[in-house]
């Protein structure tokens, strides 16, 4: 996993294959990979946060995030790059799996 800057056109088709997943709806925001997760409660929330985390520091590439209750909103960026790289990608792609394992 590289910290190589996407392009445009490599950022359409990774956000098209993401969305491509169940109940995806992944958008770029102020060039940020967004989402806003719901659950059923705050505790829901919070442990689907819980394993991001944990997933986030394994692989030393973080969310930006806030939590009200039971929604989690979520901006990714690669600060080093000042732009979107794989690691957003794949950060997305696994915060997708665990939210429907929650
Ligand atoms: C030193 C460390 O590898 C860097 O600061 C990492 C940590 N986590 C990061 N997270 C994100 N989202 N973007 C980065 O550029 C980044 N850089």
């Amino acid at each position: 996993m590289t910290y190589q800057k996407l392009t445009s056109p490599d950022i359409e088709s990774a956000l098209e294959q993401l969305n491509s997943n169940a109940a995806s709806h992944w958008v770029i925001e102020d060039s940020k990979l967004t989402k806003t997760f719901e659950f059923r409660n705050f505790q829901q929330a919070f442990g689907f946060m819980t394993m991001c985390a944990l997933y986030a520091e394994k692989k030393d590439h973080h969310p930006e995030w806030s939590n009200v209750y039971n929604k989690v909103s979520v901006q990714l960026i690669t600060h080093y790059v000042a732009g979107l790289s794989d690691k957003d990608f794949d950060l997305a792609k696994q915060m997708d799996v665990f939210a429907n394992g929650a």
